[in-house]
């Protein structure tokens, strides 16, 4: 669709009318946006837009394979360009830079490690903003801080193209299973547009306002996941140590109060001591870290997370940052085996 606008397929500039307008009182804005928004949804067919997807990793790769098989015009891009064969066999196009891709899709997902790569690859050499321009969106879904957000943002949104952060909740099988939860926020015109592509990757999403509420949100809910994790590990090694069956702590856990899905998923695993990775343990640590900065701006007491963290730490100290991060178990039985 070139460089026509997303968010306005084929409606004469004139006629559309603007996200925020002050001349409109409000309820003609309400209706104008009604009408506007209905005529957007006539152009909402599959294949209508074409999407860009930065970043083939454990969640960009199936999240990519869905937006495929769901029927969009895909064009895909990584650092690491054989990572990108699957997706071009099942009908993605590939092109060699970010740049590259903005400049020929409309709207680019990006699904980067961490805050250092997501800004290069949005800002660095041949990267997003330089192929973008207005009348694009951008939506980064990688979990960042909230200032490299804004970063990107603010790079992004001087091209005149829209900017949405938009992480995710759920890990490799949700993402392969199209149940993701978004956490947008931005522009909120973007969140709407991109909603429907939201949709067949995810089972919900939620628009929290300013740039950096998402990321804000994920990296919150992410602490109390690491945390969760890291007392898990110490339960099931006490459990043992006291001569209990841990499979049955993971039974008895799962039936009451402080029940969740991670713990019957990677209980019996951890007990055999295998980590098939779903969530590398380098990004829950550097989550721990982020979220810990997050509450160093504001003051806010966590010493649970920070203690869980210096697991993490030594956890990659051990070599284990590429296992699934439910290893985090093996710092404290090395721990154990140091002090027996
Ligand atoms: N796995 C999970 O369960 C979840 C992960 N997340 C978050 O999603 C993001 C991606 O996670 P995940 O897919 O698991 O991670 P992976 O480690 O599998 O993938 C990371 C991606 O980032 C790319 N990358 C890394 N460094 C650079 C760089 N310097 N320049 C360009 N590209 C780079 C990698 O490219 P290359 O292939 O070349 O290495 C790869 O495409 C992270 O922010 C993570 O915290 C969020 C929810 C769940
Ligand atoms: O960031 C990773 C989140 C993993 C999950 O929500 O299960």
């Amino acid at each position: 669709m070139a460089l026509c606008s997303i968010f306005c397929p084929r409606i004469p500039l004139r006629f559309r009318p603007k996200p925020i307008s002050p001349f409109l009182s409000k309820p003609l804005y309400s209706l104008s946006y009604r009408v506007y928004s209905s005529l957007q949804s006539t152009k909402d067919e599959l294949g209508t837009f074409s999407i860009g997807f930065l970043g083939m990793g454990i969640m960009g790769s199936p999240m990519a394979q869905n937006l495929i098989t769901a029927g969009c015009d895909v064009t895909v891009w990584n650092r690491t360009q054989s990572k990108c064969d699957p997706l071009v066999g099942l009908g993605a196009k590939y092109k060699s830079t970010p740049e590259e891709v903005t400049a020929t899709c409309d709207l680019t997902f990006a699904m980067l490690a961490d805050p250092e790569s997501a800004i290069d690859v949005a800002c660095g050499k041949n990267g997003a903003v330089f192929g973008i321009s207005s009348g694009k969106g951008y939506v980064d879904v990688s979990t960042v801080d909230a200032a490299s957000s804004m970063l990107i943002s603010k790079q992004i949104k001087d091209t005149g193209a829209l900017f949405l952060e938009a992480p995710v909740s759920g890990s490799k099988k949700p993402a392969e299973d199209g149940q993701l939860i978004f956490l947008t926020a931005g522009d909120k015109l973007l969140y709407e547009k991109a909603s429907h592509f939201f949709d067949i990757m995810g089972k919900s999403r939620f628009y929290l306002g300013e740039v950096g509420n998402g990321a804000a949100m994920k990296l919150v809910v992410n602490m109390i996941m690491g945390s969760m994790m890291a007392s898990f590990a110490e339960g099931i090694l006490l459990s043992q140590k006291v001569g209990l069956d841990p499979n049955v702590l993971v039974e008895v856990v799962s039936q009451g109060a402080i029940n969740a899905p991670m713990y019957s998923l990677k209980g019996p695993s951890m007990i055999k001591s295998v980590y098939p990775t779903a969530f590398p343990l380098k990004h829950q640590q550097k989550d721990m870290r982020l979220a810990l900065g997050l509450a160093e701006s504001v003051s806010q007491s966590t010493p649970i997370a920070a203690a869980a963290n210096e697991l993490y730490k030594v956890a990659k100290s051990y070599g284990l940052s590429d296992e699934d991060f439910s290893a985090v178990i093996e710092a404290l039985k090395a721990v154990k085996s140091r002090e027996a």
